[in-house]
């Protein structure tokens, strides 16, 4: 099996301890998440710093677009984005506008599935539409609530669709190995590197535990 790519989830506002975290992890890291909190605080100078200082990694930005799809996602992908998110329940119009945008800048789109009803119904018009990735997702509030990503990423991955399975909720070392063996093509992890006393012990533990779920 390919080892599914690991997703570091930068959640944290101040800049230089964000560019610490991401070269402390790097040698464990496959894409660099600019997290939604980040880009908000931060803005698209973010993405340019990390494109110079990280050429060679995949970046995504989770901008969790909600209107506007083309218009917005536009100057992320010219500032450097390999994959930008768009919210499920924007709807179809929104999720086709940041496709379009990708589409022209060589890029790719990730329908991130938060919240949304209906997932596989949305998963599927997401594939039809021409996003890459689907985002099983249980955001940190939700989290805060007990929930967890793990049956939802079951029920989508059971639909054989052909789009990438990205899952992000929690996830940590202890649980790393089952959602690879469930079917996530992208394990996104955020607290449990950054928040931990070795971010870069934990980032290795998360990398053995993917590929030893691989093998
Ligand atoms: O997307 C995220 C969240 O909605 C805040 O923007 C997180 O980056 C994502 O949940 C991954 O972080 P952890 O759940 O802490 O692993």
């Amino acid at each position: 099996m390919a080892r599914p790519l690991i997703q570091l989830a930068l959640d944290t506002l101040d800049i230089p301890q964000t560019l610490k975290l991401a070269s402390l992890t790097a040698p464990y890291v496959d894409i660099f998440e600019i997290g939604t909190p980040s880009i908000k605080h931060n803005g698209i100078a973010l993405v340019k710093e990390f494109k110079k200082r990280f050429p060679n990694k995949l970046l995504l930005v989770d901008l969790k677009t909600m209107d506007a799809g083309e218009y917005e996602a536009t100057p992320f992908f010219a500032a450097g984005a390999d994959i930008t998110t768009v919210l499920g329940v924007a709807g179809l119009a929104t999720i086709k506008g940041v496709i379009n945008a990708a589409n022209k800048h060589n890029a790719e789109v990730q329908v991130d599935l938060i919240n949304v009803p209906d997932k596989a119904a949305c998963a599927r018009e997401s594939a039809k539409a021409g996003a890459q990735i689907v985002g099983i997702h249980t955001g940190l509030d939700a989290q805060a609530a007990g929930q967890t990503p793990f049956a939802d990423l079951q029920a989508i991955a059971k639909l054989g669709l052909p789009v990438r399975i990205s899952v992000a909720g929690g996830i940590k070392a202890s649980t790393a190995q089952q959602v690879v063996k469930t079917g996530a093509n992208i394990i996104v992890v955020g607290a449990a590197i950054y928040g931990a006393a070795s971010p870069a012990d934990a980032a290795r533990e998360i990398y053995e535990q993917v590929v030893a779920a691989s093998a």
